[in-house]
């Protein structure tokens, strides 16, 4: 069969985005698994993060459904998230939308550039739980909130929340995030292991200065990516816990693909969070394939065109969020 790509980031987190919503195709739970496997694998001709099916919803706009590349499905990806918004706003023309995923049905729109041409998406990410049975993470507390969890650390503290992906956030120093640390103790709670039965995002937040800060994820089913949303959306909550930044204000979130912001709303008489997570919606290429079911790992590109412009103003970017970095 042949099948129509669109190769898409959101801070350098690079997806696929399959279009099940005017394109008349449908998928297996097996394809789906395969197609993540095959597209995604980087020594292949094409590789991704993960795979976006962007599909018919009876209730909200289009309906979005999330592959990592090791085949996995996500309840919910935020950088994926504002590719998508942006997708459908451009296929619908409607710049407010909502987006149906695996637990929430969430509301997305255009929003102020990011940096001058840079297509822009504000997405909701919701709801948030700190409830370790919502990851999952076996303990006996309830929740884990700067705590430690002996036999993965000594000395750092984490915060264990869902949004509703699982993640696993820790405020370290320059010395830790620059070690192996994180990468040791993530591919550890991403293997069997007694704490994470289905495994965690995993990530380490430098506080740079009151609302900026910089966060890098290792992604369950995928391992290090330049930027996580749910991630950095997760992160900012945890450090307006901690008193580093505050709720309601901006928040300026670093990573190695680029910069996002995230607004923490707290609504006080609910106990509930919610994040706005704002940044690029960026498309690399549009690529079609010829690919057999049954046999995804033989696919073959039949074409292949970039969106030059777009790749070119993203580097702008990086390179402008780059000069911020070296100095801090
Ligand atoms: N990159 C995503 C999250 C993708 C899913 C994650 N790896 C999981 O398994 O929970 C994002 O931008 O949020």
């Amino acid at each position: 069969m042949n099948v129509e790509l669109l190769k898409c980031h959101g801070s350098g987190n690079d997806f696929l985005i399959i279009d099940e919503l005017t394109k008349d195709i449908s998928f297996t739970e097996e394809d789906r698994k395969n197609l993540a496997l095959a597209l995604c694998n980087r020594n292949n001709t094409l590789g991704a993060d993960g795979i976006l099916f962007v599909m018919k919803s009876e209730t909200c706009d289009a309906r979005m459904r999330v592959f990592n590349a090791d085949g996995s499905e996500a309840s919910m990806c935020g950088n994926g998230l504002r590719c998508v918004a942006r997708f459908v706003d451009e296929m619908l023309g409607r710049d407010n939308l909502v987006i149906e995923t695996m637990k929430a049905n969430l509301a997305v729109g255009k929003t102020e550039d990011i940096y001058q041409g840079i297509p822009t998406y504000m997405v909701e990410i919701s709801p948030v739980s700190f409830h370790v049975k919502d990851l999952p993470l076996e303990m006996e507390n309830e929740t884990l909130l700067n705590g430690r969890l002996p036999g993965l650390s000594n000395s750092l503290s984490f915060t264990a929340l869902a949004v509703p992906n699982p993640h696993l956030i820790s405020i370290v120093t320059e010395e830790v995030l620059a070690s192996d640390v994180q990468e040791t103790l993530a591919k550890e709670v991403n293997g069997p292991n007694h704490l994470f039965p289905d495994g965690v995002n995993v990530s380490f937040v430098k506080p740079i200065e009151k609302g900026h800060i910089f966060v890098r994820t290792f992604e369950r089913g995928v391992g290090f990516t330049n930027a996580c949303g749910t991630a950095m959306s997760a992160s900012s909550i945890v450090t307006c816990l901690n008193g580093l930044n505050e709720p309601e204000k901006e928040i300026s979130v670093y990573n190695d693909g680029g910069q996002v912001k995230c607004i923490v709303r707290h609504d006080q008489e609910k106990e509930q969070y919610k994040i706005d997570l704002i940044g690029n919606g960026t498309y690399e290429y549009k690529a079609a394939i010829d690919i057999d079911l049954g046999d995804e790992q033989n696919f073959k590109v039949t074409n292949q065109e970039k969106f030059e412009n777009e790749i070119s103003v993203y580097s702008a970017f990086q390179k402008e969020v780059q000069n911020y970095l070296r100095d801090k």
